[in-house]
């Protein structure tokens, strides 16, 4: 049984589909990246595991435990930064640990959480939150996530604010959380980041997931793909076709994969006289490869 399981939600807002079947697993230890473009569904998805919002069909269990709306007893187990957290602007990063740590029979030591968080330094101590930046208030925002020894963190933006030595930072944060086996599931922008961090992908596009996956399952899809700049792109889209090698044209530059190796595509090119001008080879892009799919994706809609 996984840490957490989403089976089959359905979520309406009015006639609007916010999340429609939605199923998928996060390992105990395992680092989730939610991935999808605007308006997805994943601040919905996050927010239905959260308890925070209702859902129509499905069921999501936590540890075996039932989460809804109504059912918030699973959630003991849960830390989240969804968003923004309710910060008080007068209260200083230590005040806002014992507040949060109030209803918890067994909180976790401040000390070493404002140390793991990095909110232990000369900016915090006795400084209000008001005074707080954008990336002080994010890192607050997660040491409150862990105030309870959670089993699984949710994460919606979390690099949101954050310079990039704080990014870096984070990232190893959560990496050794992930290793005392506390699960993640983390939605970014920062794809790039996402990348060098998760285990596993979850993409959704439209309020239905479209692929799960390992990391490295998600780039086994994502093949070679040799970027051409020629003397004549119509000619080598023709070329690729006539091949059976997939090809795309991208702002004057021609894309192919499929081939055996770039070898046999530049012998190919040669042999119709074309000159090449510009060849770049692209490989394992977490950007490029969820374009791609939400194409693929939209165009069967
Ligand atoms: N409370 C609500 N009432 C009506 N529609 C909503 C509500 N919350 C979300 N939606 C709609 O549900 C869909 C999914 O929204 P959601 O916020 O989950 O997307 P998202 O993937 O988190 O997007 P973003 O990356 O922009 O934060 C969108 O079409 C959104 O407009």
């Amino acid at each position: 049984m996984a840490l957490l399981e989403v089976k089959n939600i359905d979520k309406k807002f009015g006639k609007k589909i916010g999340m429609s079947h939605v199923s998928f697993n996060v390992e105990a230890g395992h680092i989730v990246g939610l991935i999808g473009p605007n308006g997805a569904g994943k601040s919905t998805t996050m927010r239905a595991i959260t308890g925070l919002m209702s859902y129509s069909a499905g069921t999501i269990t936590l540890d075996g435990q039932l989460v809804n709306f109504g059912n918030h007893q699973a959630l003991d187990k849960v830390g989240n930064l969804i968003e923004y957290p309710s910060i008080y602007p007068n209260l200083t990063a230590l005040e806002h640990l014992k507040l949060y740590a109030m209803d918890t029979k067994n909180p976790a030591d401040f000390t070493e959480l404002m140390h793991r968080t990095q909110i232990d330094g000369d900016n915090f101590g006795k400084r209000k939150a008001k005074h707080f930046s954008l990336g002080m208030k994010q890192r607050l925002g997660i040491a409150i996530s862990l105030i309870r020894h959670p089993k699984l963190v949710i994460l919606d933006e979390p690099m949101n604010g954050l310079d990039p030595q704080s990014v870096h930072d984070l990232r190893q944060l959560i990496r050794d959380l992930a290793n005392e086996g506390v699960a993640f599931l983390i939605s970014s922008h920062l794809l790039d980041e996402l990348q060098k961090l998760v285990d596993d992908v979850v993409i959704i596009n439209h309020g239905k997931i479209i692929e799960t996956a390992t990391i490295s399952e998600f780039f086994s899809h994502d093949k070679t793909r040799w970027v051409f700049e020629t003397t004549d792109n119509a000619a080598i889209v023709k070329l690729a076709k006539a091949h059976d090698w997939s090809v795309t044209i991208d702002d004057g530059h021609v894309q192919i994969s499929g081939a055996e190796n770039l070898q046999q595509v530049i012998t190919a090119i040669n042999a119709i006289d074309v000159q090449i001008k510009t060849v770049n080879t692209v490989t394992g892009n977490l950007e490029k490869s969820l374009l791609d799919m939400l194409a693929t994706d939209d165009q069967g809609e």
